[in-house]
């Protein structure tokens, strides 16, 4: 059995290990769904993954069924003798369209009857589900796996969970109560008292289904190659110009914030704060130049950026999003969405919620507006030593340039003060220099794209 879902977890796309050493040091069952017909359980189980040092937790929603089931064979993870069930074919539950009409009717009938065992289904009232939608398991490159009620609502399982308040349901339920524009509205959450933790477990949320959305980064990628196929022209010059669409999520970033500012802790940092904020930056230029030593070139420049971040006192923090590119931005007919407040993955759930600085999530989009078009031009005009012809590089910072200008503008609605050029230039430093090391692990031929920001930043 063990072998067997070792091979599951490995396997998934979701896994985050892929490529280090592991054993499945435990699995665990934390609830039932109710309401199964005889024979057929869906559970919910816990698998502790460790990597000898430091382990993690991952989610594993199961169907067992006493007969092989044709219809799921892509979703098999095994047979083995169950010591509670006996001997079982066992599912991912996720494929089971069977078993997520029974996730569904938990999210209905919650509050209505008393919870039965550990698993807590709660409800946001103002949206009556379409309990006849059949569900569709989301194929995309995900951490997590996000299943679809028809075209009525969007559950999003959490494969690696902590203990403790999930930033993406606390921010979505804060933002749905108050009656945001800019987020798909939250339906309900599953959680689980875990005994062996000691704590509340945050399983899955269940939110509304944008029908019309369009994701903001295939948006961007579109307008890019619409300029690139004009070879002639401005970037104001052709018909997919996305400065318009910037200034819109501009917009949205700023309300979200306001929300969130109104609704989660706040503070003020002093000047010691930002002392220890500046260290924690330059300790991560010092450890992202064993991974990258090309940076070296720009490191003095760049801690030149930190130590004026560093002296900086009086500076405000609120809740943000911490994760913030166009990846995460939904263009809908009723206007942008943003979606996954998980915050940024490699900190702790805890430290997640903590406040933080608003011109982080503003850098993150920045980032990202000098990514689309880098992404573009490298894919299409590359030469042979690996660097974007003339044309398009110039063309390239061209839309980069527009777009941020007018997402900027509008955000901030005002000229920024000295003091927030500060901090947003230090964001922006050490978003490149995190993403430098992301890119150099993942996506080796990308490298260039944040080496090439941090050069322009360098060279003001
Ligand atoms: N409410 C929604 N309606 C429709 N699609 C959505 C919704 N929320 C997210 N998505 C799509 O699902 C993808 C994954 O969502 P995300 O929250 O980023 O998951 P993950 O945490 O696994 O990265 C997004 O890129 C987006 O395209
Ligand atoms: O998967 P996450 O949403 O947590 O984000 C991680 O992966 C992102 C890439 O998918 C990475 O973003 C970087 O690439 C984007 C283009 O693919 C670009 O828009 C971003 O500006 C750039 O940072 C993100 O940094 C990383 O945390």
């Amino acid at each position: 059995m063990t072998e067997m879902l070792r091979d599951f977890i490995e396997g998934a796309r979701w896994f985050g290990g892929k490529g280090r050493d592991f054993t499945l040091a435990s699995v665990r069952r934390v609830g039932e769904l109710p309401g199964s017909p005889d024979g057929v359980h869906v559970t919910i189980e816990l698998a502790e993954v460790s990597y000898g040092a430091d382990s993690e937790l991952y989610q594993l929603p199961l169907s067992w069924y006493g007969e092989q089931q044709e219809r799921l064979s892509h979703a098999l993870v095994g047979s083995w003798e169950d010591e509670e069930f006996g001997n079982a074919f066992v599912y991912d539950a996720l494929h089971d369209r069977d078993a997520m009409q029974l996730w569904l009717h938990a999210f209905a009938d919650a509050g209505e009857r008393a919870p039965e065992g550990p698993l807590l289904f709660h409800r946001l009232p103002g949206h009556e589900l379409d309990l006849d939608a059949h569900s569709t398991l989301f194929s995309g490159e995900q951490s997590n796996s996000s299943v679809a009620f028809g075209e009525d609502s969007l559950m999003k399982v959490f494969r690696k969970v902590t203990p403790g308040v999930n930033p993406d349901i606390a921010i979505h339920e804060v933002l749905t109560t108050a009656g945001s524009d800019h987020v798909a509205a939250l339906y309900g959450w599953l959680d689980v008292v875990d005994e062996e933790a000691d704590s509340v477990i945050q399983l899955a949320m269940l939110q509304q289904f944008l029908r019309t959305a369009s994701d903001g980064w295939e948006l961007a990628l579109s307008s890019v190659r619409n300029l690139f196929a004009e070879a002639d022209l401005h970037a104001d010059e052709v018909g997919g110009d996305f400065a318009a669409e910037s200034a819109r999520l501009g917009v949205a970033l700023a309300e979200t914030h306001e929300v969130l500012a109104a609704h989660f802790p706040t503070a003020v940092r002093d000047r010691e704060e930002m002392g220890r904020l500046a260290d924690a930056m330059r300790q991560r230029l010092d450890d992202a130049l064993e991974v990258v030593p090309a940076l070296g070139e720009f490191a003095d420049k760049l801690r030149e950026t930190f130590d004026a971040l560093g002296s900086l006192e009086g500076v405000k923090v609120q809740q943000v999003h911490g994760d913030l590119h166009l990846g995460q931005t939904l263009r809908t007919v009723k206007g942008w969405k943003l979606v996954d407040f998980e915050g940024e993955p490699a900190k702790p759930l805890a430290d997640r919620l903590l406040p933080d600085s608003p011109w982080r999530d503003v850098a993150g989009m920045l980032r990202s507006f000098d990514y689309a078009p880098q992404v573009v031009a490298l894919t299409a005009f590359a030469t042979d030593t690996g660097d974007v012809e003339f044309q398009q590089a110039y063309r390239a910072a061209e839309w980069s340039a527009r777009n941020s200008t007018a997402f900027l503008a509008a955000y901030a609605g005002r000229e920024l003060t000295p003091d927030e050029r500060v901090l947003l230039s230090a964001y922006v430093a050490d978003k490149a220099v995190y993403e430098a090391v992301y890119e150099a692990r993942n996506r080796p031929a990308w490298v260039s794209i944040p080496l090439a920001g941090i050069a322009r930043l360098s060279a003001l």
